[in-house]
């Protein structure tokens, strides 16, 4: 299989699979998944003109006073009639602004003595001052969030206030994570001869962590045809994604491949033209998308960044699934790409990019360092200190 570019190999991972079904949850489960369709308000915010300040409602025309404090105005209360000429009403900040008042004097540039209110400061700037009109956020009706618009924190607030409890969103992916090979053992194990412990799969889940998914770690698998092909076909029942790291390369031991053929998997493709993380191989085994990573730590971490968390966002609904690049400035040379594009993996230094000193594929000492990504393309050359670059944040 020849090697194919990143954006064409992420477009056809996501076109393997529709978003997944639709389910109405209270608002806080929908955090971190995104919109299944438009959301619209339900109510009209500030639903009435209200004051931004504690203080006196009054006419500006009226200014410097005096006024007669006919009484007052408090959140989730009111004046309960309109104000009369010459009167004013002290108000609180978020109570509705009685009908006639058109300006709020705040309480540090009043001087009240009695019912006698009287200015004793600058006072209201325009006609207006201080007041949040009605529908001034948004009115009934009108579009909150779009389709596919992620839900965070502010998009919350926004749908609750907005009058919703509860939400649109496409259920949480089941991903299964698999690691292969006979060098590892579970962490914290002994690790004699040339035993190391597994760490890719600690790692996924910890990077999934933020993502609206069910993470199922399964452990190792032995480097057999057999073995790994039942750690597939128990893994197909009930996921949505199967993440395997190791075997995924040309070697003699590497039987992800063969192992999913058997077991009866269509793959889409094997081998993209990136580095770190050339033989990634995305397929289907039954329902589920399968990725096969790259065993390398480095490799693991820089493939599930492009692929599995773009992968996890399309089958949540959003709208946008695939990172766009931001565009920074280097703090020191890069060196020219071959025949891959290249992921370096980088840092921040006084507001500019810098390229970690290590960049082998299995160092993980270098790549704890990481903050970002620096995306170059194929054949590039190589570029100057102070060169603008797209570079990719990191979880
Ligand atoms: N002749 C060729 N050899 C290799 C090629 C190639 O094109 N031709 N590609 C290289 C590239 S690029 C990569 S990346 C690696 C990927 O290899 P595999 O996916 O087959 O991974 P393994 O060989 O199983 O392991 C690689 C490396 O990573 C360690 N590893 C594996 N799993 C874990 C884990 N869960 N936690 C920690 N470390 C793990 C493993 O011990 C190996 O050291 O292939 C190159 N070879
Ligand atoms: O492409 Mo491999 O992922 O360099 O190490």
């Amino acid at each position: 299989m020849a090697l194919i570019p990143v954006a064409e190999a992420q477009a056809r991972m996501l076109a393997l699979k529709a978003p997944l079904a639709v389910e109405t949850v209270p608002l806080l489960d929908a955090a971190g998944r995104f919109a299944a369709g438009d959301i619209r308000a339900r109510r009209t915010q500030p639903a009435a003109d209200l004051s931004a300040m504690d203080g006196y409602a009054i006419r500006f025309a009226e200014r410097p006073g005096p006024w007669t404090v006919a009484g007052e105005s408090a959140a989730g209360g009111g004046f309960g009639r309109a104000l009369a000429p010459g009167e004013a009403a002290r108000i609180f900040t978020g109570a509705p602004v009685p009908e006639g008042a058109d300006a709020i004097l705040v309480q540090e540039e009043a001087a009240r003595d009695g019912d006698r209110l009287t200015m004793a400061g600058e006072g209201p700037p325009r006609i207006g001052a201080h007041i949040r009109r009605r529908g001034g956020d948004f009115a009934e009706g009108g579009l909150l969030l779009p389709a596919g618009a992620p839900i965070g924190a502010a998009a919350i607030a926004l749908a609750a206030s907005g009058g919703h409890g509860a939400i649109a969103v496409r259920r949480r992916p089941r991903v299964a994570l698999l690691s292969t090979g006979n060098e590892l053992v579970a962490p914290g194990e002994p690790t004699p001869g040339a035993l190391l412990p597994a760490s890719n799969g600690p790692m996924l889940a910890a990077l999934l962590r933020s993502d609206a998914c069910m993470v199922h770690d399964h452990g190792i698998v032995r480097d057999d045809l057999d073995a790994i092909g039942a750690a597939f076909h128990a893994m197909a029942r009930d996921s949505d994604i199967i993440v395997t790291t190791g075997g995924a390369s040309v070697g003699d031991h590497d039987l992800v491949l063969p192992a999913l053929e058997k077991a009866g998997a269509r793959i889409d493709f094997w081998k993209v033209r990136m580095k770190p993380g050339k033989p990634v191989m995305i397929g289907m085994l039954g329902d589920a998308i399968v990725l096969g990573l790259p065993g390398n730590p480095v490799s693991a971490f820089v493939t599930a960044t492009l692929f599995l968390k773009p992968l996890i966002a399309h089958l949540l609904g959003a709208a946008n699934p695939v990172p766009e690049p931001v565009v920074a400035r280097l703090a020191a040379p890069l060196p020219p790409t071959q025949g891959r594009a290249e992921y370096f993996r980088g840092r921040w230094a006084e507001g500019r990019v810098v390229p970690l000193s290590g960049q082998d594929s299995a160092g993980l000492s270098a790549l704890v360092e990481a903050a970002l990504l620096i995306v170059r393309p194929p054949d590039a050359p190589g570029l100057d200190e102070g060169a603008e670059v797209p570079i990719l944040p990191i979880a």
